[in-house]
């Protein structure tokens, strides 16, 4: 396993100076090119061929990775951003989404558009891909017109959804028998550390492509993992949000008491916050949730997925869960309360609703 973090060193660099280490610099670490930044016309300087992914040329990689056409498909809440800060980066990129009008703010700041996955995939070198779930990541990878169709020797497919391991490997032993290579990159951090580019992306599967997309990850992330093989990056995601949708329900668990027993639950918050328990999930959400507000940056439905996924890797291997088991019940009961596209901190209100069928 290995882990690289970005550090602000580039703030101390002008953004030419980045841009010439970036490109002519290959022995720079990585940590020094904190912001990858292409500034130069974004015509793809090569085509990525299978030379480009073999182990000799990883020094230059970043070169490689910069330079590439790449494809991005699904513009939703993560996404977009994402999309949004390889552009302003100036790198040539070519989007999709299922919803068209959600490319129209993309293609205005530069990119190109494809009516299709497969089309995306044709005309790029590494096509990325954030989709809402397993069903959708593999329609759009291998349905009709998905990307797979798309994809050919030399080219890259990096899936940073969030799904289980056996779709991820579906998915990989799909892009792989085009001759094509698959990484899978989930990522933890939501909505503004999409903005901010400040990502943590989960990869595995593979190392080549890896290598070669470090220095796109870099423009969207803060850190990368390189996990091993494909299902690891999956599973350590999953394992993550599983930790975190437990944790956000017995946060709620706690406001709501606090207030019951006559406390101010903005006060828990703060006292939450100067402790071993503080996180800054805890200070972020609390505050509107005791407003019962529920901005969405990670959408309910997705935090009950992916505990629901969570618990399906746990149950391969005989792990107990019972506390993630109880928490996907409770996102289970928010859904039913039409929560689903609320942020994930609306599970609170699955503790306030009112029986439908109260016990006589
Ligand atoms: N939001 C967050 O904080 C985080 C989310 N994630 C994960 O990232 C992924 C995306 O999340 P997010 O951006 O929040 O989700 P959104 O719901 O905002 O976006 C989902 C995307 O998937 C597309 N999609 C859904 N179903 C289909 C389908 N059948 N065919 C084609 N496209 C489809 C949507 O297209 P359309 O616009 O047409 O609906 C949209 O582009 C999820 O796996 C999520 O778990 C990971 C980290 C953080
Ligand atoms: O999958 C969503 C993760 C959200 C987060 O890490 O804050």
């Amino acid at each position: 396993m290995s882990c690289l973090v970005k550090t602000n060193y580039s703030h101390q660099l002008s953004s030419t100076a980045m841009a010439m280490c970036s490109s002519f610099c290959p022995q720079i670490p990585n940590q020094l090119r904190a912001r990858p930044i292409c500034p130069f016309p974004t015509k793809p300087l090569f085509t990525l061929s299978v030379k480009a992914f073999s182990s000799e040329t990883s020094s230059a990689s970043s070169k490689d990775g910069l330079s590439a056409r790449i494809g991005f498909l699904g513009l939703g809440i993560m996404g977009s951003p994402m999309a949004q800060n390889l552009i302003k980066a100036g790198c040539d990129v070519t989007v999709w989404n299922r919803t068209k009008i959600k490319c129209d703010p993309l293609i205005s700041l530069g990119a190109k558009y494809k009516s299709s996955p497969q089309e995306v995939a044709a005309s790029c070198d590494v096509t990325f891909a954030m989709l809402a779930n397993p069903e959708s990541a593999l329609e759009v990878a291998c349905g009709e017109h998905g990307a797979a169709s798309g994809m050919s020797s030399g080219k890259g497919y990096v899936d940073v959804s969030t799904v289980d391991g056996a779709t991820s490997k579906l998915i990989g032993g799909r892009i792989n028998a085009t001759g094509a290579s698959f990484l899978e990159a989930p990522v933890s951090g939501s909505k503004k550390p999409a903005v901010d580019g400040q990502l943590i992306f989960l990869t595995a599967g593979d190392k080549s492509l890896y290598e070669l997309v470090a220095p796109l990850l870099d423009i969207m992330g803060k850190s990368r993992f390189y996990l091993g093989d494909v299902g690891n990056g999956a599973a350590m995601k999953l394992v993550v949000n599983m930790i975190m949708g437990s944790m956000m329900a017995s946060f709620s668990e706690g406001l709501l008491l606090s207030e019951k027993v006559g406390l101010d639950p903005s006060v828990l918050v703060e006292v939450v916050s100067q402790g071993a328990i503080s996180s800054p999930m805890y200070s972020t959400k609390g505050p509107s949730m005791i407003q019962s507000m529920y901005p969405t940056a990670f959408p309910l439905k997705h935090q009950q997925k992916d505990l629901r996924l969570a618990l399906g890797l746990a149950e391969s291997v005989s792990q107990p869960t019972p506390i993630a088991a109880a928490a996907n019940e409770l996102y289970k009961v928010a859904k039913s309360h039409g929560l689903s596209d609320q942020d994930f901190s609306a599970v609170i209100e699955a503790l306030k609703a009112k029986l439908q069928n109260p016990p006589k």
